[in-house]
């Protein structure tokens, strides 16, 4: 399958799964994955989280704890559809971004964050990404690790999990995948 065709199927099954569930399976979903992170001791000085969409993995119940830990917390800020993805400090009220996904206000302060907690469409144990298709994370973290090191972890339903997906030149590999069951070193 090409990576259009799986990011479709995964698509589907990601949200067909999603609404199998209820609430309270929701919230203890998100609660095993911030246990497993916490417990990975893995998080460092500033974390980039993200404002989840549809039927990604929501981390924004997380942050309040990242926090209580010492962290700041950090979105994905955009000026426009065109423009590169950066960071911005996650510090009062939201505003809707260009892809319709909410950000933090432009004067914020831009942020450099040290862990980055990357949505997903599919995943592999070897670090292999599909996501939105439109390479913002990939070439964010092909810019920043040239800089600093960035611990880079998926946050994924465990459907969302595939033996092994296809990889291009371009793609940046994940660190580590945390699902509410487990807890992934990929396999470099
Ligand atoms: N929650 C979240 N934030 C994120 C991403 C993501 O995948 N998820 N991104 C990952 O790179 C970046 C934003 N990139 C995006 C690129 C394309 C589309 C997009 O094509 N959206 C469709 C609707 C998709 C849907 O409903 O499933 C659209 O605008 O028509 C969205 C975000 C940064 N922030
Ligand atoms: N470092 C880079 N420099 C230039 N273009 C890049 C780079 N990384 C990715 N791209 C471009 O971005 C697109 C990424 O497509 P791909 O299907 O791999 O995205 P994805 O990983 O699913 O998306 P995303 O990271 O937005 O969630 C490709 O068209 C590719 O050419």
């Amino acid at each position: 399958m090409t990576k259009n065709e799986l990011r479709t199927c995964f698509n589907k099954a990601r949200q067909d799964f999603v609404l199998s569930l209820n609430f309270s399976q929701i919230t203890v979903a998100i609660q095993n994955v911030q246990s497993r992170l916490v417990d990975a001791r893995l998080l460092s000085g500033t974390i980039g989280g993200y404002a989840a969409m549809t039927s990604e993995l929501d981390p924004a119940p997380m942050f309040g704890i990242f926090r209580d830990n010492g962290h700041s917390i950090a979105l994905p800020w955009f000026t426009d559809r065109s423009a590169d993805m950066t960071f911005k400090m996650l510090d009062g009220p939201l505003e809707r971004g260009p892809f319709g996904i909410s950000q933090p206000s432009p004067e914020n302060d831009m942020a450099e964050p040290d862990t980055i907690l990357i949505p997903l469409v599919a995943a592999d144990g070897y670090g292999n990404r599909i996501g939105q298709g439109q390479g913002h994370f990939d070439r964010y973290l092909a810019k920043s690790r040239k800089k600093r090191p960035i611990v880079a972890i998926g946050l994924a339903w465990e459907c969302q999990i595939a033996d092994q997906l296809p990889a291009d030149p371009w793609d940046q590999p994940l660190d580590f995948i945390a699902t509410p069951d487990r807890f992934i070193k990929v396999t470099s």
